[in-house]
């Protein structure tokens, strides 16, 4: 029989890396206001890490509660600018005033994973990026949102690596499937240990 991971999210890129990857995907999306727990963590001061961590546990666990005998795969994304957590941009504008606050900085983005099983967590992961931000001008800026809104609405920090977005870098620390979204390859390394996948 073959595997299928249900993946407890509506990102399109997660689905393509996984699937791309050659794994059997079964997306169910998570009926959770994610907004309304990352704003409480928040006011209790909760670090960044574990934010995307819990948010990322809740979503599978939703899951997990109605598909009791699948393997489910929640993931959560947040992006750290000198404390300040950013979220997906909700306009043109908005995705203008966040590149602006984060042009010429470095900003880490913290992508986490966590498969549950049954109803209970049986794996965890959160990786970190560092990225380098270059100095880019106002005018290629405009360009660049002209051509690549709303897709860059997508994501966290109003970019897409794997397009124009990796313009917007002169550095980056980490793994480039954790920037877009998924610590990958350490997922697929548990899936194997534990015989989902063929070694
Ligand atoms: N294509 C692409 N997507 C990216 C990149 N960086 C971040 N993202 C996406 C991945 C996620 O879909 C999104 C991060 O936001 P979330 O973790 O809240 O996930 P999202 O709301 O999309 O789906 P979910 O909450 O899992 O149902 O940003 C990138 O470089 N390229």
């Amino acid at each position: 029989m073959t595997f299928t991971l249900t993946l407890a999210s509506g990102s399109e890129i997660r689905r393509h890396l996984l699937e791309n990857a050659g794994l059997q995907i079964d997306v169910v999306r998570p009926r959770v206001d994610e907004s309304a727990l990352r704003h409480s963590l928040l006011a209790e001061q909760t670090p960044p890490r574990d934010i995307a961590d819990t948010l990322a546990e809740l979503k599978a666990l939703r899951v997990s509660s109605k598909k009791p005998s699948a393997l489910v795969l929640g993931c959560d994304q947040v992006l750290n600018l000198d404390g300040q957590l950013l979220s997906k941009p909700r306009s043109l504008e908005e995705a203008r005033s966040q590149l602006l606050d984060m042009r010429g900085k470095r900003h880490d983005l913290l992508s986490a994973a966590v498969l549950c099983e049954a109803g209970k967590p049986v794996w965890r992961h959160v990786g970190v990026a560092r990225m380098t931000t270059r100095t880019f001008s106002e005018d290629w800026l405009e360009g660049y949102l002209e051509r690549n809104w709303p897709e860059i609405g997508e994501s966290v920090g109003a970019y897409q690596l794997e397009a124009e977005g990796v313009r917007l870098f002169s550095r980056i620390e980490g793994d480039y499937f954790t920037v877009l979204g998924l610590p990958l390859l350490d997922l697929l390394s548990f899936l194997t240990l534990r015989g989902d996948l063929p070694t």
